[in-house]
């Protein structure tokens, strides 16, 4: 896939349920941005979050982070995946507990189906771990073909989430 050479914004989705939670989270930030190619634009409050399907497991930690990069969607796979890797990521049972999960959102408007990269997240729009956090850092924000994040977050109901602000992260 070649890249293109125009600026957009990604969002990019933390959860981590293991080990030192909000230490996973902060130390994906740094790592996100320690290395050239991304400028932060918005950090998310932290969300106690009940793991949404999967195995039985702890509670998450979650945040959205917001970025402006050149780079291409398949070169931003490579560096989040770098940066669970560092941070440990362990990748056994699918959505199953881990100490980091960097999940690529959106990359401005662009749709993509392969399978190592499906574009906008295909459950993003399911997910209140996701839109709350999302909403918070761009309240008008939309999924392509979904609608608005703020919408797609009223429907949802059944899955508990609380804002946890006395956890702090920056940038
Ligand atoms: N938008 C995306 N963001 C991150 N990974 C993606 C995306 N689309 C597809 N993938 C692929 O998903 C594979 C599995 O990722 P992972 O095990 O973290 O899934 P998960 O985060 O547990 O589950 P979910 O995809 O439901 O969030 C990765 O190897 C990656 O190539
Ligand atoms: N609350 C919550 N549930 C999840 C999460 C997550 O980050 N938070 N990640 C998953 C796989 O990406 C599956 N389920």
């Amino acid at each position: 896939m070649t890249g293109p050479a125009t600026r957009r914004r990604v969002v990019l989705s933390l959860g981590s349920n293991v080990g030192d939670r909000l230490a996973a989270l902060q130390g994906a930030v740094d790592a996100l941005f320690d290395a050239p190619g991304l400028e932060p634009a918005g950090l998310s409050p932290v969300y106690e979050t009940a793991p949404v399907g999967g195995p039985e497991q702890g509670p998450f930690l979650n945040a959205v982070v917001t970025a402006d990069t050149r780079m291409p969607a398949d070169v931003l796979l490579e560096r989040t995946q770098s940066v669970e890797e560092a941070l440990g990521r362990v990748r056994d049972v699918r959505w199953g507990p881990r100490t980091l999960d960097v999940d690529i959102i959106a990359v401005g408007g662009e749709s993509s189906d392969a399978p190592e990269l499906v574009l906008p997240h295909p459950r993003a729009h399911e997910r209140a771990f996701v839109l709350a956090p999302w909403a918070d850092v761009e309240p008008d924000a939309e999924i392509s073909g979904r609608g608005s994040v703020r919408r797609l977050l009223a429907g949802i109901d059944g899955q508990e989430l609380h804002r946890r602000d006395d956890l702090v992260l920056r940038v």
